[in-house]
């Protein structure tokens, strides 16, 4: 459904991608994972179509996403771990504020909060100033935000870093819930546990190369660890392979 054709990207001198194609399939949680600086967010914010490939181009169904940006950015919902609310609105402001963006109308926002509030359980501080909330009641109102819209598409980038348990499972829960409903969600985080836990594919990046693509099933099928999965794909040396087991520092 998400065609990634043939993308090269530079930053001045330094090359990111060279010719990546990847296809990430309709329905289910796709992982993104690789060390700092692999690309990662280079290749989500160009699915978001905030950056432009210099070469190559990605379609999501059948569409270029960069001949339309807007339809497809009303076909997709981002979390990413910069976003934050305008602190002197409250949650409900922000929430009409971007709902109306989307072209939906105030009832229509109103049943989607409705919607959102028996998963996301918001409605004690929906009139609050941002500035009162917590880094968790903040997420929810941002992811919340995403979806308002009702995207076939969630992009979520590190969107569980500051979350405490309570709010993590409360994001993961939801995540389940989105996926439940037969929608994409594409996960990038750090945390292999999360991706062991909630993806069904799993897309590891490397210095801007897709090392290694599987499922969650075909790695239980091998009996391997995520962990054990992403140091083989990434090639990492196996003295320091051994230590990071160990949980000693190289
Ligand atoms: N605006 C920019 N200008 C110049 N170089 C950049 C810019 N953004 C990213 N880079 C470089 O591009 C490479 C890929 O960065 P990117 O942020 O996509 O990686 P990442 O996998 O998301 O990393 P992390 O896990 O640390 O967030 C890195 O070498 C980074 O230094």
């Amino acid at each position: 459904m998400l065609n990634i054709q043939n993308l090269t990207h530079r930053y001045g001198n330094h090359t990111v991608f060279e010719n990546l194609n990847l296809t990430i399939p309709p329905g289910g949680i796709y992982g993104l994972l690789g060390n700092n600086g692999a690309g990662k967010t280079t290749l989500l914010r160009m699915i978001c179509t905030t950056l432009q490939p210099q070469q190559g181009g990605i379609t999501f169904r059948g569409d270029s996403i960069f001949q339309q940006p807007v339809l497809h950015r009303n076909r997709i919902g981002v979390v990413n771990g910069g976003m934050n609310l305008y602190d002197q609105s409250s949650a409900k402001a922000f929430l009409h504020f971007f709902g109306h963006l989307h072209g939906l109308k105030r009832q229509q926002i109103d049943r989607r909060i409705d919607e959102l509030d028996e998963v996301l359980h918001f409605r004690d501080f929906l009139l609050q100033p941002a500035e009162q909330l917590s880094t968790g009641m903040r997420q929810k109102i941002i992811i919340a935000r995403a979806i308002l819209h009702e995207p076939e598409v969630l992009i979520l980038d590190e969107a569980s870093s500051g979350l405490d348990i309570l709010t993590r499972k409360t994001l993961f829960d939801f995540v389940a819930y989105y996926r439940s409903a037969k929608r994409t969600i594409l996960y990038s985080t750090h945390i292999m546990e999360e991706i062991e836990r909630l993806c069904d594919t799993i897309c590891i990046l490397d210095q801007g190369q897709v090392v290694s693509e599987t499922t969650r099933n075909r790695l239980l099928l091998k009996g391997q660890s995520m962990e054990e999965h992403y140091f083989e794909s990434i090639q990492m040396p196996s003295q320091a392979l051994r230590l990071s087991r160990t949980g000693a520092s190289a």
